[in-house]
This record gives structure tokens, C-alpha cells and sequence, in this order.
């Protein structure tokens, strides 16, 4: 299924090469494809690139080569000597991971997707967006705990939270339900679904698993 009339651009337009690593143990990704789908999901097996794909995207890794469209705007063009960092991409990018702020609670971990940069002032204490995604992600008796009190899929939750109250403009998810067990992976996979729908965030979303990338995505990319 497609997004887009043939009057808007795909939603990223990509031809780069982007590399890991040097000499012997080198390791080269070459892109050249648009993704036109709002929900893309990527699979391949473990080490075919699925993680450096996303961090091109995000800004994480330079591309060694070529160029990385965001619609119709460019946030890498070698050719051009373009570079728009990370920060300045809007972009949402979920580790795998998590990445949590462990000395943080729940309801920090969430605030801290508000700031932009590392010199804006420190969040509010009653902020009325954070409260807002606490009752809307399940999170609200959390919301006081530390991420080493919480389950895997309330610390997934957390994560996504935090993502969301950047407000990106596109959301990158690498392996966001690896570490759930079978039923919650289902679960949250159905609420990562719904909300995408209430949002209207155009997703890429990294998984190993290709039943789960059919159920929830619109198209499948193979590394
Ligand atoms: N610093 C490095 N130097 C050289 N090669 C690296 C380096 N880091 C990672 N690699 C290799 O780059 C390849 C791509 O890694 P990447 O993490 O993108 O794969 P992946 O598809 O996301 O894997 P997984 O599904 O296991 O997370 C892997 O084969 C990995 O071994």
C-alpha cells in the first residue's frame, strides 16, 4: 500500500553508502530505494545493517557517500557537502535498548523528550503533556519508580513516551519489542499500532521478525 499521490515526494528517497568499521573487518551498506509507505518495516538477520540503515537516517552515522532525503527535504548530500545533524532532524529514534535515564523515574525519563539540546532549562515539575502520555502509554502508578523497578514492557513504554514528546516529524524503532517476551510483544505491537493511527507519524521500525513486520507494517524491506 502506498502513502502518496504521484504529486508528493516518498517519504525518504535514499542512495548512500554508509560503512563500519576499517581494513579486513570493514562492513559497507549500499541503499539505493525509495520508501514511499508510512509504515515500513526493516528485516534482515542479525549484522545485514539494519541498525546502521536507521542511524544514516538519523544522523547518527555519516553516510560515507550519497544522499539522504526526507521528503522532499535533504539532510545529507555528500555531493553537496550537506549535513543536517541529528538534533536538528526532528527525527524519533528508539534504541534498542531503551536507553533509559536510569537515575531518572518514569515520569523524568519522559519530561526529558521535551528538552531540546543540552542548554534549555530543566523540565517542569507538573508538566501537563508528561502527564498526559502517563495516562495514555498505562504509566501513571509508575510514573515515581526508577527503570530498575520497572518491567520490560513498562520501560518500552517509557521509551516510546519519551520519543513521542520530542514531537518527531517520523519515527525510527530498532527492535523496540526485542526485549518482551511472546504475548507482550503482541500486545504492545497492537498499542504501537493504534497509536501510530492516532498520530499519523510516518514509522520505520527494525524487527527481526517477519509475521510481526506483515501484521503491523505496510511494507516490508529486506536487508
Ligand atoms: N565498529 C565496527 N566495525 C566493523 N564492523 C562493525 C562495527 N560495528 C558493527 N559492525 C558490523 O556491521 C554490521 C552491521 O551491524 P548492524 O548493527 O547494523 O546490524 P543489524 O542488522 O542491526 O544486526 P542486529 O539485528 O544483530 O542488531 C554487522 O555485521 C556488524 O558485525
Amino acid at each position: 500500500m502506498s502513502g502518496h499521490s504521484p504529486a508528493t515526494p516518498p517519504v525518504w528517497q535514499l542512495d548512500f553508502t554508509a560503512a563500519l568499521g576499517r581494513g579486513p573487518g570493514r562492513f559497507e551498506l549500499h541503499v539505493n530505494r525509495q520508501l514511499s509507505s508510512r509504515r515500513t518495516a526493516l528485516v534482515g538477520p542479525s549484522g545485514s545493517g539494519k541498525s546502521l540503515f536507521l542511524q544514516t537516517l538519523a544522523g547518527l552515522v555519516r553516510a560515507e557517500r550519497g544522499r539522504v532525503m526526507f521528503g522532499a527535504e535533504p539532510l545529507q548530500d555528500t555531493a553537496r557537502g550537506l549535513w543536517v545533524p541529528p538534533q536538528q532532524r526532528g527525527l524519533g529514534y528508539m534504541f534498542q535498548d531503551y536507553a533509559l535515564f536510569p537515575h531518572l523515574t518514569v515520569a523524568q525519563n519522559l519530561a526529558a523528550g521535551r528538552r531540546r539540546g543540552w542548554l534549555n532549562p530543566p523540565r517542569r515539575r507538573h508538566d501537563p503533556e508528561v502527564e498526559a502520555w502517563l495516562d495514555r502509554l498505562g504509566l501513571r502508578d509508575t510514573a515515581g519508580l526508577y527503570p530498575h523497578q520497572i518491567s520490560g514492557g513498562q520501560a518500552q513504554r517509557t521509551a516510546l513516551g519519551r520519543t513521542l514528546l520530542a514531537r518527531p516529524r517520523a519515527l525510527l524503532l530498532d527492535e523496540p519489542f526485542s526485549a518482551l517476551d511472546p504475548a507482550l510483544r503482541r500486545e504492545l505491537g497492537s498499542e504501537l499500532l493504534a497509536l501510530l493511527d492516532s498520530l499519523d507519524l510516518p514509522v520505520i521500525l527494525v524487527t527481526h521478525d517477519h509475521a510481526e513486520a506483515e501484521r503491523l507494517m505496510d511494507e516490508v524491506v529486506t536487508l
